[in-house]
């Protein structure tokens, strides 16, 4: 491994400190060479408690990234940015949470920036929290906006010249958004052409580059039965098709629009037996989100897509329900951590 990988520390009210913890004590291979962005003390009762009366994991403060090729494994390494006042309380909106959380995800969307880290994974921040800090750098409505703006500002470009997209992926589907954290209401008017071929573009070239071949992307329609020949809407003739005749065109392999309550089937993967498609282009985040996650919360791992950095994420949230009692599953931080690796190595990071 040439760089390390940052994970970030997430919302500290939350159950990302815990994951993290227990990615470092269960995989100490898989987490050999990253390093936590966040707070030592943060860190140190998050190992606590998942290893109530015994000893815990040991916590141990870097000073730079590259320091934490060298920490020994079932050791956390940790760099410290910000600090809290005092331990936030598990469960709980905080906007203290929130604006450490942003500070972290800022430092090391930076470092991979200026090339100093293979890739960073992102344990889950709460949205809520996030805006409620109300400094700088939080008023976005996730981490893809923020990265998005932090990647445009870091290149001397325009917001619109960095379009990202979400996708969601686990082994058996993989889903790209064509909107993310929008109403639906305003989901419905981002179903545009532009917003349709866009979506394809930056899903086929992220896919091309992974799979290492062209990708096969369905299209999900907007209405039921995608529009039934403009019986239940005429969004998919008047916009989607044409959207993926423009992408045919130039040479990507899309069909559509499908069905959205039987795509997903078509394309889910099973053992040994490939999906009929890589990917689906899903209408918005719901509709998206919804198939992947139902598979299974431990599986699934978010990627940003259309950064100049690799970015992972779990695919689960903050979960304030149960956060603090030590019952959270680290399955999906460890899948983002083995696609942050697997994508920075095929960028030669
Ligand atoms: N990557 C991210 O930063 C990210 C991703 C999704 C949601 N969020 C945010 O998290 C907050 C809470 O979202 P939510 O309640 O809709 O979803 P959630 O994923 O936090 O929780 C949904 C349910 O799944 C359970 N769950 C989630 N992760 C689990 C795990 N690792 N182990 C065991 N059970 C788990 C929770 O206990 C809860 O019952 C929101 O602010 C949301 O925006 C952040
Ligand atoms: N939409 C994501 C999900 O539900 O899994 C989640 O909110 C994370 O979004 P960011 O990666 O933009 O924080």
């Amino acid at each position: 491994m040439k760089k390390p990988i940052a994970i970030t520390l997430g919302d500290c009210a939350g159950i990302g400190p815990e994951i993290i913890a227990k990615a470092f004590r269960d995989a100490p291979e898989l987490t050999r060479g990253c390093f936590v962005v966040g707070d030592v003390a943060t860190l140190r009762r998050a190992t606590k408690l998942i290893d109530a009366g015994a000893i815990p994991l040991p916590v141990a403060l870097i000073e730079s990234p590259a320091e934490a090729l060298n920490v020994p494994p079932r050791c956390l390494p940790v760099l410290q940015i910000g600090a809290l006042a005092e331990p936030v309380p598990f469960g709980r909106l905080s906007a203290e949470a929130g604006k450490l959380a942003a500070e972290c995800v800022t430092w090391a969307a930076q470092a991979a920036l200026r090339g100093e880290i293979a890739a960073l994974v992102t344990a889950p921040l709460n949205k809520e929290a996030l805006a409620l800090a109300g400094t700088p750098g939080t008023h976005y409505p996730g981490h893809t906006e923020m990265l998005q703006a932090l990647a445009a500002a870091h290149t001397h470009k325009a917001l619109a010249e960095m379009p990202v997209r979400m996708m969601l992926a686990n082994d058996e589907l993989r889903v790209v958004l064509v909107s993310i954290h929008v109403s639906l209401r305003d989901a419905l008017e981002a179903v545009t052409f532009d917003n349709v071929l866009q979506t394809l573009r930056i899903a086929h070239a992220a896919l091309s580059a992974s799979l290492g071949r062209a990708p096969r992307i369905a299209v999900a329609g907007l209405n039921p039965h995608a529009g039934e020949g403009g019986l239940f809407g005429r969004e998919e003739i008047d916009i989607i098709a044409p959207a993926i005749a423009a992408a045919s065109a130039l040479g990507l392999q899309v069909s559509g629009p499908f069905a959205p309550d039987t795509v997903f089937m078509r394309a889910r993967a099973k053992p040994g037996q490939p999906g009929e498609f890589d990917a689906v282009l899903a209408m918005y985040h719901d509709q998206g989100l919804i198939p992947v996650k139902y598979l299974g919360v431990e599986q699934g791992v978010n990627v940003t897509l259309g950064l100049p950095l690799v970015r992972t994420s779990p695919d689960h949230g903050t979960a304030f329900d149960i956060a603090g009692t030590g019952q959270a599953d680290a399955s999906s931080l460890l899948a983002a951590i083995v696609m942050a690796r697997r994508l920075s190595q095929l960028q030669n990071l």
